[in-house]
């Protein structure tokens, strides 16, 4: 029985370049990632991205583009990670270092791979051709993947 935990993660793109954050604390740290969170009673999962972003870059949106969803399996738990995946070509502000993040943009030739979450080479590539997609990964602990399956689709 699995119970499923929704969760956000956004990601801003310019023509040339891409906004990661470095995680500072707590699940992922020390990694480049998008910028997200969880989902809060009475929110609706773009708001709760919309937020998040807030949040941790200091950047405001007005519309998000749903490109993705992700499905992650733990060996040994039973909580399943549902993450809901966003792009948005747009933004208000200036990004800004926070408790959570520290944001920093990459060419899109130069996205530091090695130092993000090992699914993401294989999706990531997708979301920046506009592709929409649902992925399955199973990981056996945060480095390893033993299984997972991958599509686009017409609609997430
Ligand atoms: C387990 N693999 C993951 C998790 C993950 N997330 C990002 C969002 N977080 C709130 C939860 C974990 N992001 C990526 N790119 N890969």
């Amino acid at each position: 029985m699995f119970t499923s935990k929704l969760l956000t993660l956004v990601f801003v793109v310019q023509p040339s370049k891409i906004l990661l954050g470095m995680k500072k604390r707590g699940f992922g740290m020390g990694r480049w990632n998008g910028f997200g969170g969880k989902v809060q009673p009475g929110e609706t999962i773009e708001e709760a991205a919309k937020r998040e972003l807030w949040e941790e870059s200091c950047l405001t949106v007005n519309t998000l583009e749903k490109i993705g969803q992700i499905k992650f399996e733990f060996v040994g738990s039973t909580e399943l990670f549902d993450v809901h995946v966003f792009h948005t070509d747009h933004f208000i502000g200036e990004p800004a270092e926070s408790e959570e993040m520290r944001p920093q943009w990459f060419e899109l030739e130069k996205i530091p791979f090695d130092g993000m979450w090992p699914d993401d080479i294989y999706w990531l590539p997708l979301l920046l051709k506009k592709k929409k997609f649902l992925g399955y990964f199973k990981f056996e602990g945060y480095d390893k993947i033993l299984e997972y399956t991958l599509e686009e689709v017409e609609h997430v």
